[in-house]
């Protein structure tokens, strides 16, 4: 069947879902009026969707840590201490490496060896090996409501189990769940599997039952230009909406400069509710999620504290919806439960100190805004040409042609031929623009910015600054100044 942005009818839909639940044994517990009785049952609360609109009606940042273990009790164990200790709003599970890559087998071993080793041996919470008995063994042992974070390509398997658990959130897509997760899977065959994704969503939707979708923002989370994350997310959101999704959270990954931080989220805002009413889906409920620093942390754990706050601090003044935590552990690894914490606290913290404060409209801002904004554009316009007319079919073209180009991502369906760098003040601007189509003026803006910085600093605007770059925050500064 040709690739398109068509609501998959229900044939389509029953018929490729029979083949997904056989994936792993775990797929024959679910049994789809069961898992409608049991989410009609979870109580607003502990609903994603409803609690992102009430934050949103209420003007709120909430805070969202990371956090998965390979056993159930471990797992229950760590989220209630998040919520308990942390003070976390809403909870993850991150799935691990295995599940992601459908390596379900491995996933078997991690969970045995874990438990003869009484430690966590995966590098993430094994839904689908746990299966809906054991998530929703997870969803009752907590307070708030319960997404699952992973890096899927092919997430038909652990979207069923999850949201037949009680769990009503679930991030991803078609796009930024393959160019920066995957090596060699098709662009054509993720779309379609998060259209299958999202239609599954769409069904609950059907039976009254409010899920919420969360395209993952930052990408590769290095030197990521915002309207290279804001195409893909407004992309994502265009194609769920057409599945039947109604309540999308939209991100983005802190790139570091203030300015251009907040120009990303309200240009994400605006674009995407701009979007997504053009081709007729004003019923869709947008909220914003922003990331906390993704690239290289500080292993000085004080250090890091200072990244979690400015990404705190950014998110509150931006009036992001959610913001995700951080943690001192970053540089290391996997956090202990304790350093996890940490991060939602300081988080928390610096949220509650500027609650209410909203960064004002100066003409920095609105130029940041205005830029974002004619990137995006020019991205999406070319999007529905080389689709004629098709987003979804415009996406793989797109892709194939460099027209979106996400940078240092490892897929080889990514042209790779973008290449970014900080400009004198650390916004990320456009070294080099491969085969985006921008217009003159944009390609000029961003030359200018970077000769600013290659004045400044004395030396020629190379990809030695983009080297510089990526390493600077590691080093404790943003910008990779020459030394
Ligand atoms: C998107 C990548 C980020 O997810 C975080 N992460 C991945 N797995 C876990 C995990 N199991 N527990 C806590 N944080 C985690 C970590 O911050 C990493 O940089």
């Amino acid at each position: 069947m040709e690739l398109k942005n068509k609501k998959l009818t229900e044939d389509e839909f029953f018929s490729l879902r029979k083949e997904v639940l056989t994936h792993w044994p775990t797929g024959q517990e679910v049994d789809l009026q069961d898992a409608v009785d049991y989410l009609k049952k979870v109580p607003a609360e502990k609903n994603f969707a409803l609690k992102l609109r009430k934050a949103k009606e209420e003007g709120l940042t909430l805070a969202q840590p990371r956090a998965g273990v390979a056993l159930i009790e471990e797992h229950i164990a760590l989220l209630k201490y998040l919520e308990d200790e942390g003070g976390a709003d809403l909870l993850p599970s991150t799935i691990d490496s295995y599940t992601r890559q459908n390596r379900y087998p491995e996933c078997q071993i991690g969970i045995d060896e874990s438990m003869k080793a009484g430690r966590s041996l995966l590098n993430g919470f094994p839904a689908v090996n746990h299966g809906v008995k054991g998530c929703r063994q997870v969803y009752e042992a907590i307070r708030n409501p319960i997404q699952a974070r992973h890096g899927t390509p092919d997430a038909r398997l652990l979207s069923e189990i999850i949201h037949a658990s009680g769990w009503t959130s679930n991030e991803g897509g078609g796009i930024s769940y393959n160019i920066p997760y995957a090596k060699s899977v098709s662009m054509e065959k993720t779309i379609r599997d998060w259209q299958y994704c999202d239609r599954l969503v769409g069904f609950y939707n059907e039976q009254g039952i409010e899920l919420n979708r969360e395209p993952f923002g930052p990408l590769t989370g290095t030197l990521v230009p915002p309207s290279i994350s804001n195409t893909v997310a407004i992309l994502e959101a265009l194609l769920a909406a057409e599945q039947g999704v109604t309540n999308l959270t939209v991100g983005y990954g802190q790139c570091g400069n203030l300015i251009q931080d907040i120009a990303a989220i309200r240009a994400l805002e605006e674009q995407t509710r701009e979007y997504l009413d053009h081709f007729g889906y004003p019923q869709v409920f947008i909220t914003t999620v922003f990331h906390q620093w993704m690239g290289g942390f500080p292993a000085d754990e004080a250090k890091a504290f200072g990244v979690i706050s400015v990404g705190a601090a950014t998110a509150a003044l931006a009036g992001a919806t959610k913001v995700i935590v951080k943690t001192p552990h970053e540089a290391l690894g996997i956090p202990t439960k304790e350093a996890n914490a940490q991060g939602i606290r300081d988080t928390i913290m610096t949220l509650n100190l500027l609650k209410g404060q909203r960064m004002p409209m100066s003409p920095e801002l609105a130029k940041e805004i205005q830029i974002i904004k004619a990137e995006t554009r020019c991205m999406l316009q070319s999007v529905l040409e080389v689709g004629k007319g098709d987003f979804a079919r415009g996406t793989v073209e797109a892709f194939k042609l460099g027209i979106i180009d996400v940078p240092f991502a490892p897929s080889k369906y990514n042209a790779g031929k973008m290449m970014p760098a900080r400009d004198n003040q650390g916004a990320v601007r456009y070294l080099m623009t491969g085969n985006i189509p921008f217009t003159q003026d944009i390609i000029d803006f961003n030359k200018e910015k970077l000769m600013e910085r290659g004045k400044f600093e004395n030396r020629e605007v190379t990809f030695q600054m983009t080297v510089d770059d990526i390493f600077a925050v590691g080093k404790g500064n943003l910008i990779g100044r020459p030394e």
